[in-house]
């Protein structure tokens, strides 16, 4: 898939444990997500009991457009068919951010769930970021709302 010259970059500096993994790619033209694989040694795989979490690491480092943040989503093939899912979803990878990106996964199924190396276990999306500037204020402006949450308009 090719997009044009002028899309924000994504740098990406794999560490040791991710080389001769495919690099996170876009699986169709409208893919909002890439996928991101479990850089796990070839030897090893991490059981996952059910109601357990776990830190899997991607072994990349990522350079992150200013502006832009990486959110880091579950997969819901994982979710519908294992009960597995990213425990803090969307996980934020700040543009700043240095170290290896990791995915928080949980196993909210019934069965153990095995990861091994290159299984694609979440999905990355990149999205703009506002930064705003933060005003101490007296009052807030009136709306039919108020403070009218958690269901006040109703169900059906
Ligand atoms: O699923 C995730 C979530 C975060 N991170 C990394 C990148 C992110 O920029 C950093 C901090 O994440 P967050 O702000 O969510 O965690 P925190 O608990 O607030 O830590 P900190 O005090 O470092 O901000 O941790 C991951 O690798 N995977
Ligand atoms: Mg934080």
């Amino acid at each position: 898939m090719t997009l044009p010259n002028e899309a924000p970059r994504l740098g990406i500096v794999r560490q040791p444990h991710s080389e001769g993994l495919p690099p996170p790619s876009y699986e169709t033209s409208g893919s909002a997500g890439m996928d991101l694989r479990a850089a796990l040694p070839q030897d090893r795989q991490i059981v996952l009991l059910p109601g357990k979490r776990v830190a899997v690491p991607t072994g990349l480092i990522f350079e992150i457009p200013e502006g832009f943040e990486a959110q880091i989503r579950p997969r819901s093939g994982l979710a519908l068919k294992n009960g597995v899912t990213c425990l803090n979803a969307p996980g934020t990878i700040d543009s700043d951010y240095r170290g290896e990106v990791k995915v928080i996964l949980v196993n909210l199924g019934e069965e153990d769930f095995i990861i091994e190396r290159g299984m694609r276990v979440a999905q990355m999306v990149i999205a703009p970021v506002v930064q705003v500037l933060v005003e101490e204020r007296v009052e807030v402006s009136e709306t039919t709302r108020g403070d009218g949450g958690f269901g006040s308009t109703g169900f059906a």
